[in-house]
């Protein structure tokens, strides 16, 4: 298979991971926060504050459905993609699923310093609680587990690859 998408918790490095995988391998990065921000012209806070979280997920759904299986790619998605279980079939039946498992600690100044966006299903648990309810989620969809635990990207990036068996 030539493509990946990259699931996993806000600030594990989907985003950033992603878009050095591809340009590595020569595939196309996809992200598909920055299809939905082109496709309304404003950055994703914007999207999110204009349109409420549940009809963000609902816009999230639709973009990755509209994704088709042509040429090589590696898709980085939102976080909150393993809520759509259409979403998630479409993505199976196009690439391979990779979860980036970075413990907690590790994302909580990721997402203080990056800008700001809302992060859907956050309750007064935080980031923690977040964490163990989709765990299962991302379990539940990987082909395949990466765990990162304090590598730079460069070197993050080189596990994914390996792991994974792509080039
Ligand atoms: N392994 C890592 N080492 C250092 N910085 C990282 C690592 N993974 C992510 N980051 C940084 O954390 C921030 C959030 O990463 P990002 O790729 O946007 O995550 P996601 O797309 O999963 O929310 C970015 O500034 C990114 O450069
Ligand atoms: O986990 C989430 O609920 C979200 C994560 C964000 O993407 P990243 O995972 O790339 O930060 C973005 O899609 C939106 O703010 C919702
Ligand atoms: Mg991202």
């Amino acid at each position: 298979m030539n493509r990946l998408t990259l699931i996993g918790m806000p600030g594990s490095g989907k985003s950033a991971l992603g878009r050095i995988i591809a340009t590595r391998l020569g595939w196309q990065f996809i992200d598909t926060d920055l299809c939905i921000e082109r496709r309304f012209g404003k950055k994703l806070q914007a999207v999110v504050d204009q349109v409420g979280t549940e009809e963000f997920a609902r816009i999230e759904e639709e973009t990755v459905l509209g994704l088709t299986s042509e040429g090589a790619a590696v898709i980085s998605t939102g976080g909150s993609v393993v809520y759509s279980e259409a979403a998630m079939r479409h993505l199976a039946s196009i690439s391979t699923i990779v979860f980036l498992d970075v413990p907690i600690h590790r994302l909580h100044p990721r997402i203080a310093r990056a800008a700001p966006r809302g992060i859907v299903g956050m309750g007064e648990g935080g980031l923690e609680e977040l964490y163990r309810r989709r765990f299962e989620l991302y379990h539940k969809y990987a082909h395949s587990i990466v765990l990162l635990d304090g590598e730079n990207l460069q070197d993050a990036a080189t596990r994914i690859i390996s792991q994974c068996g792509v080039s």
